[in-house]
């Protein structure tokens, strides 16, 4: 709530959180933590799932619009006591009763993205505004998954969490990048005006098993190309350069960043840096030797390095990767390999 201080200044004080429902303070309430995750149909999403759903204590709610996510990658919850699934856009007002809210409902993919512009700077946007209202409704604590795209064509390497970017506000990719920078400015207006409690990750390029096969995003599209035996597409020139987080680490990280005290934002990613083209050598030398190298035409605007700065995650996460590309890349070829039906020869 605003308030006006008597030399005429804006002065911002933090509102308390609602009283939660009479139920709670209930004998026999069992003091289960009522989790929401938007998007937790999706590839980081349903890991997230997964694993919260491991916490007998935690009851979990998944909204979805099922754009890029998927019923399978939720299954084996599906009836389960503890565990819900809402087919629900977030663009839309939402009314539930949480204590956490992991907000990532928003296609990653920049195939995906790029697809409906306008829809995805709404989801962004309208999304997120929507997920701070419910927050400030039931007095939830709220993470965002925000991104490494915040940084633009980053002019200073590494990344750390200071650096401002060099974003195109009016490029192909500047529904997903900006829509992602106006979500993190609304998180901490709601903050410091609200008193909400934020949690804002920026994750860099995450992969694993579970990415959609057709999803466009380089390590999915490799591996399904090495596997069909078809040319692995390197976009031009093949020098610009990415860092690699497998996706159990990225949900480490996200739970620590929820748990812990820091509002961030907070770098999570792997800082394991490869060119294009030593990721396609490498894919090519664990699947498949045989397969060539085609160099292909590269999309407008595409960031020509990027490489996570930790050194906040360690200091105040005590986060780091575990899982480096080599060891990552053969386990994602196992779940792609059984989703293709292409066994092992
Ligand atoms: N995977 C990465 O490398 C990466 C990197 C940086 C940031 N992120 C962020 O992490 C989050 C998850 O990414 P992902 O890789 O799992 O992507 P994903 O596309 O697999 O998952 C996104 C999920 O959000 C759902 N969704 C999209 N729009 C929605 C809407 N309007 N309402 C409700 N649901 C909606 C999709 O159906 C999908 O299930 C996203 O917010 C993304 O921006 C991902
Ligand atoms: O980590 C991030 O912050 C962002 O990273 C990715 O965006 P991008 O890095 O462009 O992801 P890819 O589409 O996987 O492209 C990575 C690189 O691979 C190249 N590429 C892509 C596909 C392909 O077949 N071949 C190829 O060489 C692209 O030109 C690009 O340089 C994600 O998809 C975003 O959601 C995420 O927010």
């Amino acid at each position: 709530m605003a308030t006006d201080s008597p030399n005429g200044e804006q002065q911002t004080t933090s509102k308390p959180p609602p009283l939660p429902s009479p139920l709670r303070f209930s004998k026999f309430f069992q003091a289960n933590m009522r989790i929401l995750v938007t998007g937790g149909a999706g590839f980081i999403g349903s890991h997230l799932v997964d694993k919260l759903m491991q916490n007998e204590k935690n009851e979990v709610t998944v909204v979805d619009n099922f754009f890029t996510g998927s019923k399978d990658n939720l299954r084996k919850w599906i009836d389960h006591p503890r565990f819900e699934l809402i087919r629900h856009d977030v663009t839309q007002p939402l009314f539930v009763e949480v204590d956490q809210i992991y907000h990532l409902a928003c296609p990653a993919s920049p195939i995906f993205y790029k697809y409906n512009p306008v829809k995805t700077i709404k989801t962004n946007v309208i999304g997120t505004l929507n997920m701070l209202g419910l927050a400030k409704r039931v007095g939830a604590r709220i993470l965002l998954t925000s991104t490494s795209e915040v940084y633009g064509d980053p002019l200073i390497h590494p990344q750390p969490e200071t650096y401002l970017g060099n974003v195109n506000p009016i490029g192909v990719r500047s529904c997903y990048d900006e829509g992602k920078r106006v979500a993190e400015t609304l998180m901490f207006d709601y903050h410091r005006q609200h008193g909400i409690e934020i949690r804002i990750a920026r994750i860099f390029n995450t992969y694993g098993p579970r990415m959609n096969i057709d999803d466009g995003r380089v390590v999915s599209n490799f591996i399904a190309q090495a596997l069909r035996g078809e040319p692995l597409t390197v976009q031009k020139p093949g020098s610009q350069t990415r860092s690699f987080c497998y996706v159990t680490d990225m949900v480490d990280g996200l739970l620590r960043l929820m748990e812990g005290r820091s509002t961030g934002p907070i770098n999570i990613g792997n800082p394991g840096e490869f060119t294009m083209l030593e990721l396609a050598e490498t894919v090519k030398e664990l699947i498949n030797p045989k397969v060539q190298i085609n160099m292909v035409d590269n999309t407008p605007d595409d960031p020509r390095q990027r490489k996570p700065d930790i050194a906040k995650a360690k200091e105040l996460l005590g986060w780091e990767p575990q899982v480096t590309l080599r060891n990552g890349l053969p386990l994602m070829e196992e779940d792609f390999r059984s989703r293709l039906g292409i066994s092992k020869a």
